[in-house]
């Protein structure tokens, strides 16, 4: 059969220069309008398929998820670099199933409520710091999302400043999607394995220098706070958590089960960081640019919560309107605008197309976002949108949650835990703060600059803000909370 339309290649190179690192969802996205919803194009053989409907992605990643739920076997990002056993990279098998069966086990919906009264009071911890030092607005939700996942997964209490598991994870997190998975993560040693026998002083090889260097900085990222929770078993003095409560279990510890924990408990680490804080990121824009949902957001807090107390999860039913702001924030921002790469296991056919066994196969979540048959006006925030009574068929397919955590076999494991986290860090935001844009010397607005330069989260360039107490009587039940809890 005849492979999926794309753009032209070249011999050999195949489309390596119709790829760009910045923004390729946008690229992507115009290649769908101009040829179709499944576009398939090579980098010197290696096949490269986008799909951007729901339909696509539903025919293929989920409902014939038993043969595309593999991840690419990366000779650079994998074996050289060592993130193989990482989770979002292993291969479809036995460890994959292990590794989810543990991610189950710590973020399956029956476990979520017994983590609520932590992510509460991380949450106000946040506000606490967010409103003392607000243009670090950036660090301070790394300091939320790591720490909620250090503390649950590993038992550890993030520093208040400079905590050196939360900086191990910010630079390696970097490295890995503007690094070394940048793009799909295809080196020219993914696609010439006998690369990787160069010796260090020929032409070329420099990319074993930097793998080298990089593959220290993640086992780091792997062992350390591994470590710590072994350490702290072994001296008595620990915080219970994940970890803890599996290595506990003495007959468990195999060397292979030790294994499976400690890779899929980074997985759980380093997965939980830039996610959160692109949609962090992208509500706090969104509030900034449109300051009549803000106030909409605040008048149904203040009706249902009152200005007496914070936001809780008991109240989560009573706030559509705060459901509705995180579905919009879900889906205007689009957070992981590619997903990640599955990889085709054997030969396909789909509308009479050939999709070749191998393939690396991206849901093009962007494009999906912003088809304007599913939401008119697709490039405005309107959390409206999401307050419409529509049938159970359509409100799924509407849903960003079906999209922006990924699809079949490989989506997100920590979706659950995201639920929560996200929603409460939105509703005590809305509840306490004012967010607007700044004002320069005579009083006008700042416009905010943004731009996207990550090649794997759309996560906007760090941006100016306005962000204050909405009132005395909001900062003082915020410091209430606190102190009834310390
Ligand atoms: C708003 C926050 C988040 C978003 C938008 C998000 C999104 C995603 C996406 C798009 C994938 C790729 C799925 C695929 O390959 O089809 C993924 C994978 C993953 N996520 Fe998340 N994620 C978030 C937060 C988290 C958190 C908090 C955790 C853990 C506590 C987590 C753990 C993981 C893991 C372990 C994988 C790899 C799964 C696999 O390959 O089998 N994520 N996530």
């Amino acid at each position: 059969g005849r492979l999926p339309p794309g753009p032209t290649p070249v011999p050999v190179l195949g489309n390596v220069l119709d790829l760009t690192a910045k923004e390729l969802w946008l690229t992507a996205t115009k290649w769908a309008k101009q040829f179709g919803d499944v576009v398939h194009v090579h980098i010197v053989g290696q096949g490269l398929v986008f799909l951007s409907s729901p339909e696509a992605t539903m025919d293929l990643l989920e409902k014939r998820g038993s043969i595309y739920g593999d991840k690419p076997a990366l000779v650079m990002a994998g074996e050289l670099c060592g993130c193989d056993n990482m989770v979002a990279f292993t291969r479809y098998g036995d460890t994959s199933k292990r590794q989810r069966r543990l991610l189950n086990q710590a973020f399956g919906i029956p476990v979520i409520p017994s983590y609520h009264p932590l992510i509460e009071s991380e949450t106000h911890s946040f506000i606490r710091r967010l409103v003392a030092d607000p243009s670090n607005y950036m660090a301070h939700t790394r300091r939320y999302a790591g720490g909620l996942t250090l503390s649950v997964v590993y038992g550890y209490e993030a520093a208040e400043h400079n905590d050196k598991f939360l900086n191990l994870g910010e630079e390696c997190v970097d490295l890995l999607s503007n690094k070394i998975a940048s793009g799909g993560g295809i080196w020219p040693v993914d696609i010439f394995p006998t690369l990787k026998h160069l010796p260090t002083w020929a032409p070329g090889s420099a990319f074993l220098l930097k793998a080298k260097a990089w593959k220290a900085r993640m086992d780091e990222f792997v062992d350390q706070p591994y470590n710590f929770v072994k350490a702290s078993l072994k001296s008595g003095d620990y915080v219970p958590s994940f970890c803890s409560m599996l290595l506990e279990e003495e007959k468990k510890r195999s060397p292979e089960f030790e294994f499976d924990l400690k890779y899929t408990a980074n997985s759980m680490y380093s997965a939980s960081m830039d996610t959160t804080i692109t949609v962090f990121c992208h509500f706090l824009l969104a509030m900034m640019l449109h300051p009549e949902v803000l106030a909409k957001a605040q008048e149904e807090i203040d009706t249902v919560v009152g200005t007496d107390r914070l936001p809780t999860f008991n109240d989560r039913a009573s706030l559509p309107y705060i459901d509705a702001i995180l579905n919009e924030t879900y889906r205007w921002g689009v957070p992981v605008p590619m997903s990640l790469p599955h990889r085709l296991m054997e030969d396909d056919v789909y509308r009479g197309m050939f999709i070749p066994k191998g393939s690396l196969i991206f849901g093009n979540v962007w494009a999906i976002m912003r088809d304007e048959s599913l939401f008119p006006n697709a490039s405005a925030y309107l959390p409206e949108r999401y307050l419409e009574k529509v049938d159970p068929a359509l409100a799924k397919r509407r849903d960003p949650r079906s999209y922006v955590f990924g699809f079949g076999r490989r989506r997100c494991p920590g979706v659950n835990l995201v639920e929560s986290s996200v929603w409460i860090l939105i509703a005590t935001c809305l509840a306490t703060l004012d967010i607007s844009k700044l004002k320069d010397d005579f009083g006008n607005p700042i416009e905010p600059k943004i731009d996207f330069n990550n090649a794997v989260f759309r996560l906007p360039d760090r941006f100016e803000c306005d962000i204050r107490p909405r009132s005395e009587r909001t900062a003082k039940v915020l410091r209430q909370a606190e102190a009834a809890r310390s």
